[in-house]
């Protein structure tokens, strides 16, 4: 548009749109007259945060702008030539409609003014166009009308940037030849050093974009299968708002700084790093990258400076220099980036001790030990092998097995054995991958052995998902029973069938805790020394899975089931019972544990009736230390030639609702003291309120070797047996002269097994199924056959009946 268009044009506006000059308005009408163009701004201030308010002078004279920090300050804060500076519309980033970050060049650097406007113009900004010269690609060239297609107007210009091509279109042939003809003068002048400059800024407008576009890296280019998605950032175009988004939602992040230019390096540790601390969770720090870009200029920032800046910071997983130019360097730097997040070094080695962390040693202890089937210290040949095949899918060759063992006999003492690894041996290995950069190694035995990134233990691995329905329970299914026998057997050193406590401790060596309290002791059998027998550890596990199927998960995962048994999870070593509605219409069950909740008054004699299944007498019972009691005993029975587990349980007189305060149960015992008149009435009381019909349920007569008194109640306890329909009260005694085990408890698994065989028969039934339990057994002896015996009592249960 020719000049004198420009000024007609503008004049119109002036008079007609702003009712300028017509004296209707009061628009300052100085502006066009004066030199000096005044406004206040808003300037963002050097903490970031406050805009504060700025004089800004526009020079026509000087072809200035300058900023003044106060009204009546003489002295500019600034003064930017106009040759220097640029500008862009920043709503977005300045958080204002009417923001613009004024950027100039100060020396080498460029300075950014972050200002608004309290009343915009309403002006936007398409984009601007660098002019460089012919030698750089730029030409200017004109085409006359129908060249491209109709068009109002007809005279057109085509200038060529290295990048694209623009058309402009003019109205007149005049206009056409005037813009080429000042572009050509400006594309033939050779380009000034500060032309160069000014093309650096532009060509961020207009060539190379403020932010690259997001870039996935797919999947399936790395072996471990996780896309990795590549999020720049640009001070020019973004909020910090932002940033701080994308550094929370960042696994690693690269702090870019030019190695030709010092100050960037320092603002490394002066602001970058500094700012993510605050914005990333202290308790899972993003590793970072340090990146020295444009390694193609000679450079001022030397590799050991960025070291020295590793060293210092945790979090630096690596520093590399780059170029993004002549592209030098990028791959390695997405391949470390991908490498922090994935095999991050942090969590395994410590560069100032220059030896692996104490979580990564306590991590690989575990494992060894978890390795070592024999635990014999060494790993083996075999064992390396499976070890091997476990965790890279395939054995090693016996030349690399050699290699691998003369590598670490030649660095360390005492590291292999005959022909094994050592726990030391094993340790310094894995301390050679991370130091040589393979920590990939490491982190897949890790891994593999249910190990995340911060060296816990995932919580899938100790707690994978079990579906467990209301009427159903949990046991230990024949898969984790035998690797249960295996771990007992690797830890009898002495092979006496009882694990003593330093045997028990090796054995959950490799737990963070011990699970095992002192009242394990008192829950399943122990030999005479008191030490937990063969029997008694798989008894206790029962207990686990049964009462706790998630702490039971949680020990199988920390003993490695799942990795040693080859399982998807620890899941798979639990059995989750059917519905106990479909046994007992079935008729028949597959359940191996069976609770009995014990009820009975004060000193009734609970406990000595649940010590007494472990084979202990009163005067034995006795000796355990009120710390160590417990409320919970179990062991196994035989009924009909089949091993069941019994899991007594004791109930405390005073727990209000019974019914609502403990789980369901497949037997209820009610228990009262023969010698104490009161305490049969508490059995009455928990049978009539709490008990529903459809739990069995037997009355026992404990310390049956004290003289029997008179139950201080409206009737006898056996007329109350008779009333409900119940066997007649069982005597029982703990305070025998020989520990023995007594019938009552194969009688009590019968009546749980089998509920709905009517309580009249009961006696029978269970006699037949203790007594005839072997042949039976053998002869695969059928149910029914047993009811319709005649009752008979139990030859182990009761000296005879006794005046009630
Ligand atoms: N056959 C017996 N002869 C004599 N005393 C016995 C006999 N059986 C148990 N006792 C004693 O009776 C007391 C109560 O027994 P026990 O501790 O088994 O009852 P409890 O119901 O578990 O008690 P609490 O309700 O207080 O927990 C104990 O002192 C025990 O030694």
């Amino acid at each position: 548009m020719p000049l004198s268009s420009v000024l007609r044009d503008q004049w119109i506006r002036a008079k007609y749109e702003r009712r300028e000059f017509t004296g209707e308005s009061d628009h300052p009408q100085r502006e066009y007259d004066s030199d000096i163009l005044e406004s206040i701004l808003w300037k963002k201030g050097k903490d970031k945060k406050a805009f504060l308010k700025r004089t800004f002078q526009l020079s026509r004279k000087e072809f200035t702008l300058r900023y003044f920090v106060r009204e009546d300050s003489k002295v500019p804060k600034a003064v930017i030539y106009m040759k220097d500076l640029n500008v862009a519309f920043q709503p977005e980033k300045i958080g204002h409609n009417h923001g613009l970050q004024i950027f100039y060049l100060q020396g080498e650097h460029t300075r950014n003014l972050f200002v608004y406007h309290e009343s915009g113009k309403d002006a936007t900004e398409r984009g601007a166009i660098f002019i460089g010269t012919e030698n750089h690609s730029y030409s200017v060239t004109g085409f006359s009308p129908g060249k491209r297609g109709p068009s109002r107007w007809n005279w057109g210009i085509t200038m060529r940037t290295p990048v694209r091509e623009f058309i402009f279109l003019c109205e007149h042939e005049q206009d056409q030849q005037e813009w080429l003809e000042a572009l050509r003068e400006v594309i033939s002048r050779p380009m000034t050093r500060q032309d160069y400059a000014t093309r650096y800024i532009k060509q961020r407008i207009t060539e190379v974009p403020y932010r690259a576009e997001e870039i996935t890296i797919p999947a399936d280019v790395i072996p471990e299968r996780v896309p990795t998605l590549i999020v720049d950032y640009s001070e020019a175009e973004q909020t910090d708002e932002q940033l701080f988004q994308e550094i929370s939602k960042a696994n690693v992040i690269c702090i870019v700084y030019s190695v030709s230019d010092k100050r960037s390096i320092e603002k490394v540790t002066s602001y970058w790093i500094p700012l993510i601390t605050v914005h990333t969770d202290k308790y899972n720090r993003v590793p970072l990258i340090l990146v020295g870009n444009k390694s193609d200029l000679p450079g001022n920032c030397s590799m050991e400076t960025s070291l020295a800046i590793m060293n210092q910071h945790r979090d630096i997983e690596t520093c590399v220099e780059c170029s993004a130019k002549n592209l030098k360097n990028i791959s390695e730097l997405f391949f470390y980036a991908q490498k922090a997040v994935l095999h991050p070094s942090g969590p395994l080695y410590c560069p100032k001790k220059k030896y692996m962390t104490s979580l990564c040693v306590q991590a690989l202890t575990r494992i060894f030990k978890v390795s070592d089937l024999d635990n014999d210290g060494i790993l083996n040949d075999d064992q390396l092998n499976s070890f091997q095949r476990t965790c890279f899918n395939s054995p090693l060759s016996p030349k690399a097995l050699d290699d691998m063992k003369n590598v670490v006999r030649r660095n360390i003492r005492d590291a292999v054995l005959g022909d094994g690894l050592t726990l030391k041996g094993f340790l310094f290995l894995n301390m050679l991958f991370i130091q040589r950069g393979r920590h990939e190694t490491t982190w897949t035995i890790l891994r593999r052995f249910g190990y995340e990134d911060d060296l816990g233990l995932h919580r899938d691995y100790l707690l994978p998902e079990l579906k467990v329905p209301p009427d159903a329970t949990t046991e230990l299914n024949h898969d984790a029973y035998l690797f249960l026998q295996g771990i007992f057997d690797k830890h009898d050193k002495d092979h006496d069938s009882a694990l003593s406590p330093e045997e028990l401790k090796d054995l959950f060596s490799v737990f963070p805790y011990i699970p095992w309290g002192p009242d394990v002791s008192n829950t399943v059998c122990t030999n005479d020394r008191g030490w937990i027998t063969y029997q008694g550890y798989l008894s206790q596990w029962t207990l686990t899975a049964y009462l706790d199927v998630d702490g039971c998960l949680e020990s199988l995962g920390y003993l490695g089931y799942s990795i040693l048994f080859a399982q998807e999870s620890q899941a798979a070593g639990i059995t989750v019972t059917r519905d106990k509605k479909i046994d007992i219409k079935k008729r028949q069950t597959q359940r191996s544990v069976f609770l009995c909740n014990v009820f009975g008054d004060f000193q009734s004699g609970k406990s000595g009736f649940l010590q007494a299944f472990l084979g202990r007498n009163l005067r034995s019972q006795r000796k355990i230390p009120k710390e160590h009691r417990s409320d919970y005993a179990i062991s196994t029975t035989y009924v009909y030639g089949q091993e069941k587990y019994l899991l007594l349980h004791k109930m405390f007189p005073g727990d209000c609702d019974l019914s609502d305060a403990y789980p369901a149960c497949d037997i209820v015992c009610l228990l009262y003291d023969v010698g104490n008149p009161f305490s049969f009435k508490y059995c009455a009381k928990v049978y009539q309120q709490y008990l529903d019909s459809k739990t069995p349920c037997m009355i026992i007569a404990t310390k049956s070797d004290l003289p029997v008194v008179r139950q201080l109640y409206s009737c006898t306890p056996m007329e109350f047996c008779r009333k409900h329909k119940m066997p007649p009260p069982q005597f029982f005694s703990c305070n025998t002269v020989t520990p023995r085990r007594q019938a009552i408890y194969t009688k009590l698994v019968t009546v749980a097994m089998y509920p709905y065989v009517s309580q009249a028969k009961w006696n029978n039934f269970c006699l037949c199924a203790s007594v005839g339990a072997a042949v039976l057994a053998v002869l695969g002896f059928a149910l029914h056959r047993v009811l319709v015996k005649p009752w008979c009592s139990s030859a182990g249960l009761l000296s005879g009946h006794r005046s009630l």
